[in-house]
């Protein structure tokens, strides 16, 4: 029997990633390839226009699943019936702006938009945040609804999570296919903690195939700068790997991950595990299971872990502090 359409709204339609992941969504990869989508697009009235040349080239690609494609610049509307958000809409960092500068330019952006989730979204809304702070900004939208599940508000941490297992790949000359429960601790930021303590390759544990030093020297900072080295080299911020990264979370999250895998999504801490506080949105190892995320419990937390979770946590105070004296959240 052919499944119902669900609607899945795209804020910031218009801009870089946006353009990377309409296609994609609509194409299938989001949700299933057989889940008819009604994709509503969220711009401000200066991007409406190139929302409607996407628009024209979604309708030009003629995919079998995409039901209807509308353009808002009202959230209320772009939300209204909503079971999937992808928050991207935002102002992107440019070369040299630190990631702090953007929380006043976008923190006002997420109040409003978490709102709109809250009273006009289906009863079912998954909500992921990609636009920068995102751990923050994920927090800001969930307080701003309060009738929905703090568990379905998200943050995105599977670009680190995706580019430390490449890095991985790379350094074992094994294929990104080979290597099982990566994780990146913390906050999309450079703070965050990128960790192979569990992580295996062909099933052996990375742990004895690379040496302390490539990790603590090369692969955390390489992973936690990737962001800004390829705004370096290209002159703008990664779109294409974060459309793809977005399109990976989601459809874990609703598809459940793969048996013996797991992957980092940034998700609700109810102050349950590994002394993460309650109220962050904060990157953990997690499975998917039957639309839920679930932290995987129990890990031994080596003394750098430790080192990396708390200095994520402090990172995370500090920002929502900062947000806090704005006045953006309680
Ligand atoms: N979490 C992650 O891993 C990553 C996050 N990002 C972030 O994603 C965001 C978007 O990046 P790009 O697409 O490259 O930027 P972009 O500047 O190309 O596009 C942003 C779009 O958002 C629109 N926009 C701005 N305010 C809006 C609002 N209130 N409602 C709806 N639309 C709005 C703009 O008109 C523009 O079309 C940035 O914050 C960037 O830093 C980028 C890469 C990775
Ligand atoms: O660094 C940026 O501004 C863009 C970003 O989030 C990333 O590529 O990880």
């Amino acid at each position: 029997m052919a499944k119902s359409p669900v609607t899945v709204t795209v804020t910031g339609a218009a801009g870089n990633i946006g353009y990377a992941l309409l296609f994609r969504i609509a194409s299938g990869a989001l949700l299933g390839n057989d889940v008819p989508v009604r994709l509503n697009l969220l711009e401000i009235p200066q991007g409406l226009k190139a929302a409607e040349g996407t628009a024209m080239e979604l309708n030009d690609s003629a995919f079998p699943l995409l039901e209807s494609v509308n353009i808002y610049d009202d959230a209320n509307k772009a939300f209204d019936g909503s079971s999937v958000g992808l928050l991207v809409g935002a102002r992107p960092r440019t070369k040299g702006m630190e990631r702090a500068d953007l929380l006043e330019a976008n923190g006002g952006i997420f109040g409003p938009q978490g709102k709109a989730i809250n009273d006009h979204a289906a009863e079912d809304i998954r909500v992921l945040v990609v636009g920068n702070p995102a751990n923050t900004n994920a927090v800001i939208a969930m307080q701003n609804a309060p009738d929905v599940p703090r568990d379905r508000f998200t943050a995105m941490m599977r670009l680190d999570h995706n580019r430390a297992i490449s890095q991985l790949a790379e350094k074992t000359g094994s294929r990104v296919a080979d290597i099982k429960k990566m994780t990146v601790w913390g906050n999309h930021s450079a703070d965050q903690h990128p960790d192979i303590s569990w992580a295996t390759v062909n099933g052996k544990p990375a742990t004895d195939l690379v040496d302390d030093a490539w990790v603590n020297e090369y692969f955390v900072p390489t992973v936690a700068k990737r962001g800004a080295a390829i705004i370096e080299a290209r002159g703008a911020s990664s779109a294409a790997s974060a459309a793809s990264a977005a399109i990976d979370h989601v459809f874990d999250w609703v598809n459940g991950t793969p048996e013996g895998d797991w992957t980092t999504p940034g998700i609700y801490s109810d102050g349950s595990h590994y002394g993460v506080p309650e109220g962050l949105i904060f990157g953990f190892p997690a499975i998917a299971e039957g639309g839920e995320w679930k932290v995987v419990e129990g890990l031994e937390i080596s003394e750098a872990t430790q080192v990396g979770i708390d200095r994520n946590i402090k990172a995370a105070q500090e920002e929502l502090d900062a947000v806090r004296a704005l006045g953006l959240i309680k």
